[in-house]
């Protein structure tokens, strides 16, 4: 984590690498890297979201290719990676019965809606993005890339919130 001040200042490619694990939308990070400098906290997440709420089917597919599937911890050492397993550590992957009803779920959303299944998986237990994922199950074409792009943004503010901070 970086204090604001510190990242107002930052050159711009370094100011990008410090963006770059929040989401894989590279021109989220470089329209928040040119808005700088801001002057609180609030500002750069009310900047960040308004960015994020102008993402589309497009960003989601290019978003997806940073995220693993729910249940299956990351390897490697890039950065988005450890922050998945971090936001995944909540999903017990000692349980094998949870573990085996998450890939039979991400199978069933995955030949329902041909991409991942996304959800901000911090403070939520497998159980309940195990609910989740049958809830969505349900949903039109359109609701579901409305949900998901919602999932993508909190991740994405979430994470933001964990690289900058006071
Ligand atoms: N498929 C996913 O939902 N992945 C993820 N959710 C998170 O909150 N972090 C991830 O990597």
């Amino acid at each position: 984590m970086i204090a604001l001040n510190h990242f107002n200042q930052l050159p711009d490619d370094e100011a990008v690498a410090l963006l770059q694990p929040c989401v894989a939308i590279p021109g989220w990070t470089a329209a928040l890297v040119a808005a700088r400098p801001f002057a609180s906290i609030a500002a750069l997440h009310q900047t960040a979201g308004d960015i994020a709420a102008t993402w589309g089917h497009a960003e989601l597919e290019q978003a997806l290719s940073a995220h693993p599937r729910i249940g299956e911890k990351p390897a490697g050492s890039q950065a988005h990676a450890a922050l998945s397993r971090q936001e995944q550590s909540a999903v017990d992957d000692r349980d094998t019965q949870l573990a085996a009803a998450l890939r039979e779920g991400n199978a069933r959303y995955e030949a329902r809606f041909g991409r991942v299944f996304l959800i901000r998986a911090k403070g939520r237990s497998g159980e309940e993005i195990l609910h989740a994922l049958e809830q969505r199950l349900t949903n039109s074409d359109a609701e579901e890339i409305t949900a998901a792009l919602e999932q993508l943004r909190e991740i994405t503010l979430l994470r933001l919130a964990g690289a900058i901070g006071e």
